[in-house]
Order: C-alpha cells, then sequence, then structure tokens
C-alpha cells in the first residue's frame, strides 16, 4: 500500500469499517481521481497536483459527513446504466435491479404499456423503456425534484419516457390509458425502523422516498392496487418491492383485493423482496 492510500484509509476509519474504508479508498483513487490502479497496487508514491489534492480533501470531508458516495460522484449503476443522483433523489439500489429483470423477462418482444409509480432517478421507467424498446412507459412521483433527475436522467440515456407529477395517495385519480404493468418500489420502511438505520442514508437521503406510518406499512400498496383495479387492463400485471417483512401481508390484502396469481419472489439474498400478481 502506498502512503497516499493508506492516509486515505486511515482517514476515513474513522467513520467507516476497515473494509469500507479500503473499498473507498480505491474508488476515490482509481475511479475519481484517476490515478493509475496498477501504481496503487504496487504501492508506487503518488504526488497529487494541488488541484487533485484539493479535490481529495472535499471528497474526504464530504465522506467523513456521511454522504453518500454516489451523491459525491453524482450517479449510481443501475441495470448496467449510469443515472445521475443527487440528495433529492433514493439512490437506486441493486435489490430493485431484480425487479426490472423480472418484468424485462416476462415482456420481451413485447410492447406493453408500463406505469412506474414513485419513479425517483427514474432507474425502473428507463431501464424499462431501454429493454423494452417497443413499451410505453410512464412514470409518476411527488417529488419536483426527483422528476427533474428522472427527465435528465431519460434524456441523457435516450429513451422516450413520460414523466408526470403525481400524489399516488390522492383519492380520484383517473387516466385515460390503461396499462399492463403497473410497477412500484414505494416508500416501505417503518419510522419505528429509523433507529437501526445508517447515518448515510437517514441523514442524506429524502424522507419521502423512504418511509411509512408504523401504523400504516401496507399504505402505497394498498393504495397502487387499488387504483390497478382501475388503471390496469384485463390481463395486467402489477410489481412491487416490497419490505422483507411484509410479504404475507401483502399477498393476502392482494387476494382480498381479488388479484390473482400472486406470488411473493425471493431476491439474490434470499429474503422477500418482490411481490407480483394479475388482475
Ligand atoms: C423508494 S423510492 C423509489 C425510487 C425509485 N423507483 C427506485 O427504485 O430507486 C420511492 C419514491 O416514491 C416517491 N413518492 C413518495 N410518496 C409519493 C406519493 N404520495 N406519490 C407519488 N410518489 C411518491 C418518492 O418521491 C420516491 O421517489
Amino acid at each position: 500500500m502506498n502512503s497516499l492510500t493508506s492516509r486515505i484509509r486511515q482517514t476515513l476509519q474513522k467513520t467507516y469499517s476497515p473494509e469500507e474504508a479500503k473499498a473507498l479508498a480505491m474508488m476515490i483513487c482509481c475511479d475519481m481521481l484517476g490515478l493509475n490502479a496498477l501504481d496503487i497496487y504496487t504501492g508506487k508514491d503518488i504526488i497529487l497536483s494541488a488541484s487533485t489534492h484539493c479535490e481529495l480533501e472535499n471528497i474526504l470531508l464530504r465522506l467523513q459527513k456521511h454522504e453518500p458516495i454516489q451523491y459525491i460522484r453524482g450517479f449510481a449503476e443501475f441495470y448496467g446504466n449510469s443515472f445521475r443522483v443527487a440528495p433529492g433523489v433514493l439512490i437506486p439500489r441493486p435489490e430493485t435491479v431484480e425487479l426490472v429483470e423480472m418484468i424485462v423477462k416476462e415482456h420481451t418482444a413485447m410492447a406493453p404499456a408500463v406505469l412506474d409509480i414513485g419513479t425517483g432517478s427514474g432507474c425502473i421507467a428507463i431501464s424499462l423503456a431501454k429493454a423494452l424498446p417497443k413499451a410505453k412507459v410512464t412514470a409518476w412521483d411527488i417529488s419536483e425534484e426527483a422528476l427533474t433527475i428522472a427527465r435528465y436522467n431519460s434524456e441523457k440515456l435516450e429513451v422516450n419516457v413520460r414523466f408526470e407529477k403525481q400524489d399516488v395517495l390522492l383519492e380520484g385519480i383517473s387516466s385515460e390509458v390503461q396499462y399492463d404493468v403497473i410497477v412500484s418500489n414505494p416508500p416501505y420502511i417503518l419510522e419505528g425502523e429509523k433507529l437501526a438505520m445508517e447515518a448515510n442514508v437517514l441523514e442524506w437521503e429524502p424522507e419521502q422516498a423512504l418511509f411509512v406510518p408504523d401504523n400504516d406499512p401496507l399504505l402505497f400498496y394498498r393504495r397502487i392496487a387499488d387504483l390497478g383495479r382501475e388503471l390496469l387492463l384485463p390481463n395486467g400485471k402489477i410489481y412491487f418491492e416490497i419490505n422483507q417483512a411484509y410479504g404475507n401481508e401483502v399477498r393476502d390484502m392482494l387476494r382480498e383485493m381479488h388479484y390473482k396469481e400472486i406470488e411473493v419472489i425471493n431476491d439474490f439474498f434470499g429474503n422477500p423482496r418482490m411481490v407480483k400478481a394479475n388482475k
């Protein structure tokens, strides 16, 4: 290890675990400062220019305040593409990729009308529009900040998604369009789970994207499923990312609402993380 990476790791270990500090140090040196990976692995001493030194100090300061590395870099990777992210928008999570993969697999070569509810950075809507070029994708979010970033991402990734500002919890939403697919990764963390959360999420990511009241964990699922009775075409499907503690509750709720072929699906780590159902 050279003295630069060792200094970065030592600084970061005041805030992060040794493993996290190691991974962050490599990312900072190679991906953010553009230093040669071989020089770092072989322990070559590296002299930074004044401007790179300044850039490094700024990155370290932000990381010490628990700012997520994706916000510092300004983008996050999702389903093979880079999505712009900033504090007003949730950082796309790897778990959500599995939801996209499932929908793509089940609609390959089809031209579905898709509605993504709570689109955030647009990661689900845009990934579906890219992978299913014949799809007609609409995406809603309540947050103007999120929609601005999502629109930027769709332009940069050259897909046509119709973004609309919409509060899904409002009564009386009507639509002239009906959909083959409704997908949503809505807010699903209970307020009571806050205490167990990491500072980089709690202090930086938008509350509106994360939390539901403790007394109503299914708030968004119930509302979206209810809307689905109207907005889905006769054979339409609904796909949710869920809080792993509520797989059975979401399934039972969908059953009571007369959805069919309901499946609770485990993610890569074996946790119940997705639910799909047919109208
Ligand atoms: C968990 S984030 C998911 C973002 C993105 N789809 C993803 O998977 O990374 C939930 C999103 O729902 C949006 N949201 C919260 N309340 C909403 C509401 N009442 N109506 C519409 N969107 C809402 C938030 O702004 C946020 O972008």
